[in-house]
C-alpha cells in the first residue's frame, strides 16, 4: 500500500520555452508535454544544450512560457507569485555558493527562509523540520561542521536536507552527483528516490549518469533536440528501444545485457572459449588494443584466471595483448 496519494505534482502541456532579447525571441523548447509525480523520482536526461535548464528556469518561474500552460498541484504557475513558488518547490543547483564558514546546520535552516522570511528566526516547527532534514539524509552528526571543512559528497547531502527542509511538494536538482565518486553518486540518488517515496514528493533530477539514473529512477524523461519530451519507466524505455535516442550517433547504442551504451558498428569477431561474462572483458580489452582478428582459439579459464594462446599461458589480458602485438 503506497502512504501517499500519488498524484500529478507538476505538469507541462504544450509548453513552448526559451529567451527574448529585446524585440527577437529564442525558442529553445517547444510542444513539452510532462507530468511529474509525487511519490516518484524522474531523472531528465538529454544532451548538452537541449534546454533541460531552460525547462527548470521556467519551473521556477524564472523565465515565462512562450506559450502552453505550466501547473503545479493543478494550479497555473503564473497565479503563484516567486514567494509561493518557492514554498512548493525546493531547487539545488550544480554549483551553489554559501560561505565555507556557515555550519550544516545553518544552512539547512535556510531552508526554511520562504517560510521565516529573511529574519531566519525559527519557530518549534521550523526547527523540527531542520531536525527531521538533517536525520532523513542521515547527517545530524555534522549540523556543527563549516562546509568548507567537509567532504564534497557530504555537502551535497546538506544541500538536499536545505531543499528538503524547505518542505515544498517538488524539489529540483540540477547534476546533483557532478562531482562526487561511484560510491557516493549512488547513495545520493539512493537517498533522493527515498525521499520520494517515503516523504511523497515529487523530484526531478537533471542528470549525465545513465548508468546510476537506471539504477534509481522511476521515471525517465529523454530531451532531444526536435523530437518531443519522451516519459516512461526507464526498463520501458530501455526495452522500446528509445533509451537510444540519448546516444549522439549511430557509432553508439545501449546494450541490453550490461545495460549500459557502448561503441556499435565494431565487426571483430573473435573466437574466445571460457565463462560468457569473461569472454565480454576480453573481447572488450582486445579491441580498445586495436586488434580485431586473431588466427586461433583464445580459452579463459577461471580461478585462478588465465588465458591459453596458440599453445601459450597467459596470466593476464596484458600479456596475451603483447604476445598478440608482437
Ligand atoms: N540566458 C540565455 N539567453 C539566451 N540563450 C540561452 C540562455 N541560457 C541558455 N541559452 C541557450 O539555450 C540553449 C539550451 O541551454 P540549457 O542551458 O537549457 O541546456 P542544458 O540542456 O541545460 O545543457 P547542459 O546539459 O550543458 O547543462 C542553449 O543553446 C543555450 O545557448
Amino acid at each position: 500500500m503506497e502512504k501517499f496519494q500519488r498524484h500529478i505534482a507538476l505538469e507541462g502541456k504544450e509548453l513552448s520555452l526559451g529567451y527574448r532579447k529585446g524585440k527577437t525571441s529564442k525558442e529553445i523548447l517547444s510542444g513539452l508535454n510532462f507530468q511529474l509525480f509525487s511519490g516518484e523520482m524522474t531523472c531528465l536526461l538529454g544532451p548538452n544544450g537541449v534546454g533541460k535548464s531552460t525547462l527548470i528556469k521556467a519551473i521556477l518561474g524564472q523565465i515565462a512560457p512562450f506559450s502552453g500552460n505550466l501547473s503545479l498541484e493543478g494550479k497555473d504557475i503564473k497565479t503563484f507569485s516567486l514567494e509561493s513558488l518557492a514554498k512548493q518547490i525546493a531547487v539545488v543547483l550544480t554549483d551553489p555558493i554559501f560561505p565555507g564558514n556557515m555550519t550544516v546546520g545553518q544552512l539547512v535552516a535556510l531552508g526554511r527562509t520562504p517560510h521565516t522570511g529573511w529574519s531566519g528566526r525559527l519557530n518549534e516547527q521550523d526547527r523540527f523540520l531542520v531536525e527531521k532534514a538533517l536525520s532523513d539524509t542521515k547527517i545530524t552528526y555534522l549540523q556543527d561542521e563549516r562546509l568548507s571543512e567537509i567532504s564534497d559528497g557530504q555537502r551535497q547531502k546538506a544541500m538536499i536536507a536545505r531543499a528538503l527542509a524547505q518542505d515544498g511538494q517538488v524539489l529540483i536538482l540540477d547534476e546533483p552527483t557532478a562531482h562526487l565518486d561511484l560510491v557516493n553518486r549512488f547513495e545520493i540518488m539512493s537517498l533522493l528516490r527515498d525521499i520520494a517515496v517515503n516523504r511523497g514528493k515529487g523530484i526531478l533530477v537533471v542528470t549525465h549518469d545513465l548508468d546510476i539514473a537506471i539504477e534509481t529512477a522511476d521515471r525517465f524523461w529523454l530531451l532531444n533536440c526536435g523530437t518531443p519530451l519522451i516519459s516512461g519507466r526507464p526498463e520501458d524505455l530501455i526495452l522500446s528501444g528509445q533509451v537510444n535516442q540519448l546516444l549522439p550517433s549511430d557509432k553508439y547504442r545501449f546494450n541490453l545485457i550490461r545495460g549500459r551504451i557502448e561503441l556499435e558498428g565494431d565487426a571483430s569477431e573473435f573466437w574466445i572459449e571460457g565463462p560468457q561474462e569473461l569472454v565480454f572483458w576480453v573481447k572488450k580489452s582486445l579491441r580498445k588494443a586495436g586488434i580485431s582478428e586473431v588466427q586461433g582459439q583464445i580459452t579463459i579459464q577461471h580461478n585462478p584466471l588465465f588465458l591459453t594462446y596458440s599453445g601459450q599461458k597467459f596470466g593476464t589480458l596484458e600479456g596475451l595483448i603483447q604476445y598478440l602485438k608482437t
